[in-house]
């Protein structure tokens, strides 16, 4: 495998078998330099597994890794996992230290930091100004951000944070997605993982979806996860005496006029609303169609199927990678 500094991980044909369970299957991560990299997939799937693998905690079965460039078991991996931050389990910090002591204290046991490390640290999760104060008045949100601080000790090119929402507070979601966001444009690569499909997307800019340890799609998220349909709910027109159709009435005579658009879209029936396969880009032409019929789009909204709809789509797009061997 050829170095190239373009990729902060790259694995090839990377497997783990535990016993008879394969943890991973022949894995390719290409994860590009200065971008946040969501690895998304249901619990279970591989997600810890992979990043203990490059974190150089596991060893794999089978397969290549480089991270920043150097190749897993050469004398130099050492130094580039030096330059990644992790955080894959919750630091046990100290309830009744202030959150500078804990990230002192902790980061220190690894190796000697000084206070402007710290700093700086503690300025880019926005706690510069509550780091005076006990870690037990913190809310979970900024628990999460101390420890993504931890993390950030000593200026890594590369965080890895695994599910770093799990177990927060809506507030709390929100503060570590906006960090992820802010770490991501100050040109630190961002590997995150989530079994929330919705949370790579909202945060990054790449995604590898893994199922049942095999990679089944990776690429920029705007290509992957885009909208694949659109859900609308219509009433009849304003002005064209007819007498009113019922809603489902309604709804199964515009099913009708947009199967017969001359692009042939798929058209499901739910209730008194309606899928259609369609890109967002066409909902115009959609809306044209059912006017010219005198039927109103009072609603119209960019749908993709559910996340356990499009895992299995994917799982079962991907030869062998529908299930368990
Ligand atoms: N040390 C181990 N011994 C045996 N099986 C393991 C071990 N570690 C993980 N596994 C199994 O490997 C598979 C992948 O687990 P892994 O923890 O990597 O998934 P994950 O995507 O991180 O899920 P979660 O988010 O639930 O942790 C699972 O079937 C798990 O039970």
């Amino acid at each position: 495998m050829g170095t190239e500094a373009s990729w902060a991980i790259r694995t090839v044909g990377l497997a783990k078998r535990f016993g008879a369970i394969r943890a991973l299957d022949s894995v390719d991560l290409r994860v590009p330099a200065g971008c946040i990299y969501g690895f998304v997939g249901p619990n279970g799937s591989g997600k810890t597994t992979a990043i203990a693998i490059v974190l150089g905690l596991m060893r794999p079965s089978e397969g290549q890794v480089e991270l920043l460039g150097e190749p897993l078991g050469s004398r130099r991996y050492a130094d580039a996992l030096s330059q990644v931050g992790a955080l894959v389990q919750a630091p046990a910090f100290y309830p009744f230290l202030s959150g500078r002591d804990n990230l002192r204290v902790l980061a220190a046991s690894r190796r000697p930091v000084d206070e402007r490390e710290l700093d700086e640290a503690l300025d880019r999760v926005g706690l510069l100004d509550r780091a005076h104060r006990r870690y037990q008045t913190y809310s979970l949100g900024m628990r999460q951000r101390l420890a993504i601080a931890l993390a950030l000790v000593g200026r890594p090119r590369l965080v890895i944070l695994d599910e770093p929402t799990n177990g927060l507070d809506p507030v709390g979601i929100q503060e570590v997605r906006q960090l992820v966001r802010e770490l991501g444009r100050s040109g630190l690569t961002v590997f995150l993982s989530s079994h929330l499909l919705h949370e790579v997307e909202q945060v990054c800019d790449e995604v590898g979806v893994i199922v049942h340890g095999r990679l089944v799609a990776q690429g920029p998220v705007a290509q992957l996860l885009r909208p694949r349909g659109l859900r609308l709910r219509v009433s009849a027109g304003p002005a064209n005496g007819r007498p009113a159709a019922r809603d489902g009435q309604l709804a199964r005579q515009a099913a009708a006029h947009l199967e017969a658009l001359p692009w042939r879209p798929r058209v499901e029936l739910a209730g008194d609303a309606l899928w259609v396969e369609a890109p967002p880009e066409r909902g115009a032409e959609l809306t044209r169609a059912l006017a010219q019929a005198g039927i109103w789009v009072s609603e119209m909204v960019p749908v993709r199927s559910t996340l356990e709809q499009y895992f299995m789509e994917l799982a079962a797009a991907t030869p062998g990678g529908n299930g368990r061997p």
